[in-house]
């Protein structure tokens, strides 16, 4: 029988443009998501609805309209970009890109890739997480039963310590050292989650986002990067408690205790969205300077580059 491979990468979703209306569809799905939000529906929704939305809407649609790019948002721009890539680079495999929330939607992907007999699907989250990969994977699994696919699908799962990975971060902070000039000190901030989750879903995040960390300081030790480098967590959403420290903070407190010079990278963003290109490089620059810092320099997400598109060759060849 002729084999026909597919390759599905999927990416969290974006609004599809930066108007009060995009953003309120775009959020209302992702935050309805019980991956995402575990509260319960009846208490949630009008909360949400009435109370969440109409504040976040004007809120973020600046910081959206600020970092737009060409008509998009970078998340879908950038994910566009790779997978645009990707196919060039493997001819024989048809490459679909689909979003968790909103589109390109994992329907119409999936409808693109129906001669195909084996996909495999690359959620673009490096470290596992319930609120991220499993949402893709319950929907795959969701939509593959509806359309009674046959096809033969794998899922990979993360690739937190791949060693193609560690590699590619390793290279990107050695080019933005060799660029910008080594700082005193590395931030590496990983998005966060609510800390419950860690205990009441045994979601093994945390322990996945450390296991990269301490690969990549290996990794820069035995290349002779020898600088202080931190973890942390960023992007906190709503009341509870979430998993510390948190990145602001950790920044606040380096420019206090003297350091001038930081870079920050984001080592769980495959591609540079909101939370990095508005939250990292515009909110936390301006509150390290504001705390005493004097050089702020964000080291962009692998996004398109070569170091991308070689390490998902390298994913699937494993796969
Ligand atoms: C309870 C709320 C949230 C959880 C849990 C959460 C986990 C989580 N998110 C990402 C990656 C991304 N999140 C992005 C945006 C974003 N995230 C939340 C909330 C939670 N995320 C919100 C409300 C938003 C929208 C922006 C905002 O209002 O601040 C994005 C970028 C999307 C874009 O349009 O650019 C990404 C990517 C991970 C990896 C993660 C858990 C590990
Ligand atoms: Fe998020
Ligand atoms: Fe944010």
């Amino acid at each position: 029988m002729n084999q026909k491979e597919g390759l599905l990468l999927v990416n969290l979703g974006t609004p599809n443009a930066a108007t009060p209306k995009a953003i309120t569809q775009y959020l209302t799905e992702f935050l309805l998501d019980r991956h995402v939000v575990d509260l319960p529906k009846l208490l949630w929704y009008p909360l949400l609805k009435y109370r969440i939305i109409p504040k976040r809407v004007p809120y973020i649609i600046k910081h959206y309209q600020k970092i737009w790019i060409e008509g998009s948002s970078p998340l879908l721009h950038y994910s566009q970009l790779l997978c645009n890539k990707l196919q060039q680079r493997l001819p024989n495999v048809q490459c679909e890109l689909a979003m968790t929330y909103g589109e390109p939607s994992m329907q119409s992907a999936l409808n693109n890739l129906s001669s195909c007999t084996k996909i495999t699907v690359l959620p673009l989250f490096p470290q596992y997480s319930t609120t991220t990969t499993l949402a893709v994977i319950d929907k795959l699994n969701q939509l593959i039963t509806l359309n009674q696919i046959i096809a033969e699908i794998n899922y990979i799962r993360d690739y937190a310590d791949h060693p193609s990975y560690i590699n590619a971060l390793y290279l990107q902070i050695k080019q933005a050292f060799e660029d910008q000039g080594e700082p005193e000190m590395l931030v590496l901030s990983y998005h966060g989650i609510p800390e419950r989750y860690i205990h009441k879903r045994k979601d093994d995040y945390i322990k996945r986002c450390k296991l990269t960390t301490q690969l990549l300081i290996e990794k820069c030790q035995k290349n002779d990067i020898n600088l202080p480098i931190e973890m942390a967590y960023q992007s906190k959403f709503g009341k509870g408690k979430w998993v510390e420290p948190n990145t602001s903070d950790v920044l606040e407190q380096l420019a206090k205790q003297g350091i001038k010079n930081v870079n920050v990278i984001c080592p769980g963003f495959s591609v540079d969205c909101i939370e990095t290109l508005y939250e990292i490089d515009g909110e936390n620059r301006e509150l390290f300077f504001n705390a005493g810092g004097k050089t702020f320099y964000y080291i962009p997400a692998l996004n398109d580059t070569d170091l991308q598109v070689e390490l998902v060759v390298d994913l699937l060849v494993n796969n």
